[in-house]
C-alpha cells in the first residue's frame, strides 16, 4: 500500500510519515528531501534561483517518479504539493490520502523558529504576520487538502492513532 501524508507546512507530514513508515514496516519517502537530493541544493535555493514555477514542476515530477518507483510507500509530501499540477489526482489514484488538519495556533507555534527555511514563509516581519499568512494559505489549499480519503486533527495525530485510522480503512474499503 501507499500512504500520503498532506497538510500545510507545521503539521507534522515529514515526522509522522516516518514514524508510522516504521510502525507499518513500509519504505519511508519525503518529497521535499528527494527534490534536494536530485537538484543538489535545499529548497529555499530552488525558489531563490528558480522561483515557485520550477519548484511546483519538479515537485510534481518527482511525485509521480516515487510512486512509479514504490509499490509500498508512505510518503510525506509538502505542503502545496497537492494543490498543483494535478497530483492531488495522482496521489488519490495511487494509494490513500491523509490530511494532517493543525489549526494555525499550533502551526505558528511550531513553526516560529523555522520558518526560514520555508521560503513562502520566510521573511514575515513578526508572528502576526506569519499567523495571517498561514490562514490566507489553508484557505486557498483546503478544496485540495479536503479531498483527502482519511483525515486526523490533534491530538488524534499519534502514529498509533492514525496507524489505527489506516488499518480500519484498509480492512473495510
Ligand atoms: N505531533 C507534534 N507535536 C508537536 N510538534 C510536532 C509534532 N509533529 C511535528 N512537530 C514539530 O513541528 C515542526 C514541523 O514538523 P514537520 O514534521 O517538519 O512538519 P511538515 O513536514 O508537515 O512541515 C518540527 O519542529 C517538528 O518537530
Ligand atoms: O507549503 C508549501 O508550499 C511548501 C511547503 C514545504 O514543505 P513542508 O510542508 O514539509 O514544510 C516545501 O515543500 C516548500 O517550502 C513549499
Ligand atoms: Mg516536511
Amino acid at each position: 500500500m501507499r500512504l500520503f501524508l498532506i497538510g500545510m507546512p507545521g503539521a507534522g507530514k515529514t515526522t509522522l510519515g516516518r514514524a508510522l513508515a516504521v510502525r507499518g514496516g513500509l519504505p519511508f519517502r519525503d518529497l521535499d528531501e528527494e527534490i534536494v537530493q536530485r537538484e543538489q541544493r535545499t529548497v529555499a535555493e530552488i525558489f531563490a534561483a528558480e522561483g515557485e514555477d520550477y519548484f511546483r514542476e519538479v515537485e510534481a515530477r518527482v511525485a509521480r517518479e516515487l510512486i512509479a518507483e514504490h509499490p509500498r510507500l508512505v510518503l510525506a509530501t509538502g505542503g502545496g504539493a497537492p494543490c498543483f499540477h494535478g497530483t492531488m489526482d495522482a496521489l488519490k489514484a495511487a494509494g490513500l490520502t491523509l490530511w494532517l488538519d493543525v489549526p494555525v495556533p499550533e502551526l505558528v507555534a511550531r513553526l516560529q523558529h523555522q520558518a526560514a527555511s520555508r521560503p513562502l514563509l520566510a521573511a514575515l516581519p513578526d508572528l502576526e504576520a506569519l499567523k495571517l499568512r498561514l490562514s490566507e494559505t489553508i484557505a486557498a489549499r483546503t478544496g485540495f487538502y479536503a479531498q483527502a480519503e482519511l483525515r486526523c486533527t490533534p491530538p488524534a495525530c499519534t502514529t498509533e492513532a492514525v496507524w489505527a485510522l489506516v488499518q480500519r480503512y484498509t480492512t473495510t474499503a
